[in-house]
């Protein structure tokens, strides 16, 4: 009778010895394959009597079953092994921090446009757009600044190598007052309008750039008075600044398209500037002779107007102190924002 149980304890040793399915598959063929070692028993058989034949075929199959149940397990565990050393290499550690894809945000000075338009639309107010390029008539004559006002110097404004279609003298517009000339135009009163934008001046220094935003207000009625100003423009004041404790003063000024004319100052009663009056803001009544040039009646209308620097909402509402970092896209003041 053949050494079965050598060739059984030969087969689970070359399994156990086999460190992959290759090698494994290999030595199953030492023992199972066409030349294996059981299939040439089995090819044997054939001189053995009837007998014999039955009971040492049947030993060798029993032998070849318990090789085939050591090659599935060492099969299994091969296979296990395997995705073990996948699932360590390809674990992936999910508390480790994110590294974060940086979002946008808006920019400070766009978020206080935005603010501005957003509180005075909730008081009432519609919203002006216009060219920046505008002609000399809107932005200086319709706003009763005489010829030779100095705002009108090359010195403080940018001026177009051109004339328009009319034969106008082309600028870059000095605020955004020439927007709401266009808007009272076009629109009848009640005039509530707002209007934002970017304005040009020949300046530039640590509180000034050539380029800046604005945002002016205008409202136009009947008998709509000075005292109508101080009510809604301490509101958005304090809505802007989220602050109960704001008070607003005027202080008498001058200019051209406005009589009387003020400047607006706003302190906080608490914190570390309680009591120290900052200058936010300019306004006054519409002078007769702007209302007259949008084609209104200054016996019938009257109106209150105001404007201010969104760079200088801005500055006062974070306590920037350089207007330039707003122009730099200097990412790391900008993400202050975020
Ligand atoms: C038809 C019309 C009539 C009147 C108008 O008056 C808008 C006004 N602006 C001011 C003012 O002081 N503005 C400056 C503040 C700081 S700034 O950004 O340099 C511009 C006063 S009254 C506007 C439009």
């Amino acid at each position: 009778p053949m050494n079965l149980e050598q060739i059984v304890a030969d087969a689970r040793h070359a399994f156990a010895q086999a460190a992959d399915a290759v090698s494994l598959e290999n030595e199953k063929a030492r023992f199972l394959g066409k030349a294996g070692q059981l299939t040439e028993l089995l090819k044997a058989l054939g001189k053995l009597d009837a007998d014999t034949r039955k009971l040492e075929g049947a030993r060798i199959n029993l032998a070849k079953q318990q090789v085939e149940e050591m090659l599935r397990t060492r099969r299994e565990q091969l296979a296990d092994e395997l995705m073990q050393q996948r699932l360590a290499a390809e674990a992936i550690d999910v508390t480790l921090p994110a590294r974060g894809a940086s979002k946008g945000s808006l920019h400070p000075v766009m978020n206080t446009w935005e603010r501005v338009e957003q509180i005075f639309r909730s008081i009432g107010f519609d919203l002006a757009d216009g060219p920046e390029i505008e002609t000399d008539w809107y932005n200086f004559t319709a706003l009763n600044s005489p010829l030779n006002h100095p705002a009108r110097s090359m010195h403080d404004t940018f001026y177009i190598d051109a004339r328009d279609a009319n034969g106008e003298l082309l600028l870059l517009r000095t605020h955004t007052s020439p927007m709401q000339v266009r808007y009272a135009q076009m629109n009848r009163p009640p005039i509530r309008v707002i209007a934002a934008g970017r304005t040009y001046r020949v300046d530039s220094d640590a509180t000034h750039a050539p380029m800046f935003n604005q945002v002016e207000g205008l409202w136009i009625d009947e008998n709509i008075s000075f005292a109508d100003l101080k009510g809604v423009y301490t509101e958005f004041l304090r809505r802007f600044f989220e602050r109960d404790d704001l008070r607003v003063r005027f202080r008498p000024s001058y200019f051209p398209f406005t009589e009387p004319s003020a400047e607006i100052d706003m302190m906080f009663e608490h914190g570390k500037n309680a009591g120290k009056w900052l200058e936010i803001s300019g306004a006054g009544q519409v002078h007769p002779n702007v209302i007259r040039n949008m084609g209104l009646a200054p016996e019938r209308y009257t109106g209150f107007a105001f404007g201010s620097g969104l760079e200088r909402l801005t500055m006062l509402r974070y306590g920037v102190q350089d207007l330039r970092l707003f122009f730099e896209g200097d990412l790391r003041f900008l993400q202050q924002f975020a």
